[in-house]
């Protein structure tokens, strides 16, 4: 019987075709030939689509390695300078155009040199391998390690407009990287040198960007290492007092130097003290007493306010229950909160936490937050409040008035409580305005169905005023200032401070 065979090679593949006409299927030699054509033509294309996909894809295995190996650093697998570049130029442009700011750290390991000579490379490399990975550890997801070959690593901190963080970052790299490592049985102790350069729209681009976190680590180096250093004199010693009075109040919390003072809540209408806020005090050891005015600001913006509100919050609870026990515990004990608390995860847990632990019912607790605390409170920080709620603790807007922006929270958030803002109620009988404007939130709180409170009362014309104006409770100097537990105790064993007065009429001078 006639058959027809080819061989064909096409790339790496071969194939051989061999044809049997069927016995009485083709009637002649030329569907004989059209069959094997045909047929010799599907596979030699079939044969070439195959071979190409392979080399293609071996091609694009090989490219993607390739620019791997171009932007990582082979011994510890980090990005290297060339990529780190690219991030930095795509974060410079961001921030230029609006997204948040961010910082470069760079960083060197203090006479790493000796390390290789007395323990040999092979320590030397084990080390800046445990090195990264404690890098690592103190860095946040978002953010970006480098190494530029050496002992010289750098981070890409993104999301950081306030410089303080920069430094405080620092100091965490600082603190981590000085602790002793142990290799192969070695135990070895370096300190690190630390330049940062803080986003800025006055720097003219991402080279001259690192160019000064450059020369900000040579400060670092001549100001005897084991430092870090912004690139502005200026910055650097501003976030080098933060970081300091930050890393204080950590260990006054540890220390105990800190103490809550108390300042009552009264009835107008009656006299009677039905409320305190914890209001937190410092007991330095060099400066004395010192008020939040000198420190939570700092605080917030170092993240000390973290512990420093879990400590607040659970002596106040703490306290609460002692004054229960002696029977003479107010209705509501008022704590502050501040944003960055409101943002963290642990609020909740913290706050149940405590209310368990001291056996008090929420209901009793009353969480002050800013207006613009509110204001800025996204959507998730909304449903914090909403759960908290439903725990049963209260919520109070402190400073009432002074967010001058949007009263979209008060229908937003779940409120008990709107606390007047000092700056309003100082003025309130000299400034028919400031009257107008307090009468106004009064009105609006009620048809709210929210509490009113009007704080920095002073003097007995306030009061009357507000009295007249429907407010039913206030808080100030003018009841009691801020006093130590002991004095709180003693109030409240009294259970009234003044007796309520009668309403009068205030009588205003235009500030037109
Ligand atoms: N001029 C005048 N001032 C009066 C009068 N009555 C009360 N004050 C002061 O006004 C502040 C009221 O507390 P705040 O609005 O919650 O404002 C507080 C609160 O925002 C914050 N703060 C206090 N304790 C804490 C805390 O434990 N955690 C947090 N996150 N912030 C706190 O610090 C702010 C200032 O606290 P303090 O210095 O204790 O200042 C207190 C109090 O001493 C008055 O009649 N006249």
């Amino acid at each position: 019987m006639t058959h027809w065979s080819a061989d064909l090679t096409v790339g790496d593949a071969r194939w051989n075709l061999f044809l049997v006409p069927r016995k009485g299927a083709l009637t002649g030699h030329y569907r004989t030939f059209a069959v094997g054509v045909i047929g010799l033509i599907f596979a030699a294309v079939l044969a070439y689509v195959w071979a190409s996909l392979r080399h293609t894809l071996r091609l694009e295995t090989a490219n993607r390695r390739i620019l791997q190996l171009a932007q990582t650093d082979i011994l510890t697998s980090l990005a290297n300078r060339r990529a780190f570049m690219k991030r930095l130029s795509m974060a410079f442009n961001a921030s230029l155009r609006g997204s948040p700011a961010f910082a470069v750290l760079y960083l060197d390991i203090d006479d790493f040199k000796d390390v290789n000579d007395t323990l040999g490379h092979a320590m030397g490399d084990q080390l800046l391998k445990e090195v990264v990975a404690r890098l690592k550890n103190v860095v946040r997801e978002e953010d970006l390690v480098a190494r530029f070959g050496g002992d010289e690593f750098a981070v890409l901190a993104c999301n950081v407009n306030d410089p303080t963080e920069a430094g405080t970052l620092a100091a965490r790299i600082g603190e981590t990287l000085a602790k002793p490592f142990i290799i192969d049985g070695h135990k070895i102790s370096v300190t690190s040198s630390i330049g940062i350069a803080h986003f800025s729209h006055d720097i003219a681009g991402p080279e001259a960007m690192m160019v000064q976190a450059d020369l900000a680590l040579y400060g670092a180096k001549d100001e005897g290492r084991n430092c870090y250093r912004f690139h502005s004199e200026d910055l650097d010693r501003q976030v080098h007092e933060r970081v300091r009075v930050a890393h204080e109040l950590r260990a006054a919390i540890e220390d105990g130097e800190l103490e809550l003072y108390y300042q009552p809540q009264v009835e107008l209408a009656t006299g009677r003290l039905t409320g305190v806020e914890a209001l937190v005090r410092w007991n330095h050891k060099t400066r004395g007493l010192l008020t939040p005015g000198s420190f939570i600001a700092i605080a917030e913006r170092t993240g000390a306010v973290q512990p420093l509100g879990s400590w607040v919050f659970d002596e106040a609870c703490r306290q609460m229950k002692a004054w229960q026990a002696e029977g003479v515990a107010p209705h509501v004990l008022a704590v502050n909160v501040s944003g960055v608390q409101l943002k963290s995860a642990d609020l909740e847990r913290e706050v149940a936490a405590s209310i368990a632990k001291w056996g008090l019912n929420p209901g009793e607790i009353e969480l002050e937050l800013t207006e613009s605390v509110l204001m800025e409170a996204t959507q998730r920080h909304g449903a914090t409040l909403e759960s908290l709620r439903r725990m049963g603790l209260r919520i109070a807007i402190d400073d009432f008035g002074t967010g001058y922006s949007s009263l979209k929270y008060l229908t937003t958030y779940p409120v008990n409580r709107l606390k007047l803002a000092q700056e309003f109620v100082f003025r309130v009988t000299v400034d028919y305005r400031n009257a107008a404007v307090v009468r106004a939130a009064i009105r609006l709180a009620h048809e709210l169905g929210i509490d009113v409170i009007a704080e920095g009362v002073e003097t007995e014309a306030q009061m009357r005023f507000l009295i007249g104006a429907g407010c039913e409770q206030a808080q100030g100097y003018f009841f009691s200032r801020p006093v130590p537990v002991s004095q709180m105790t003693a109030l409240l064993h009294e259970g009234w401070i003044k007796p309520a007065p009668a309403p009068q009429q205030p009588r205003f001078t235009s500030a037109a």
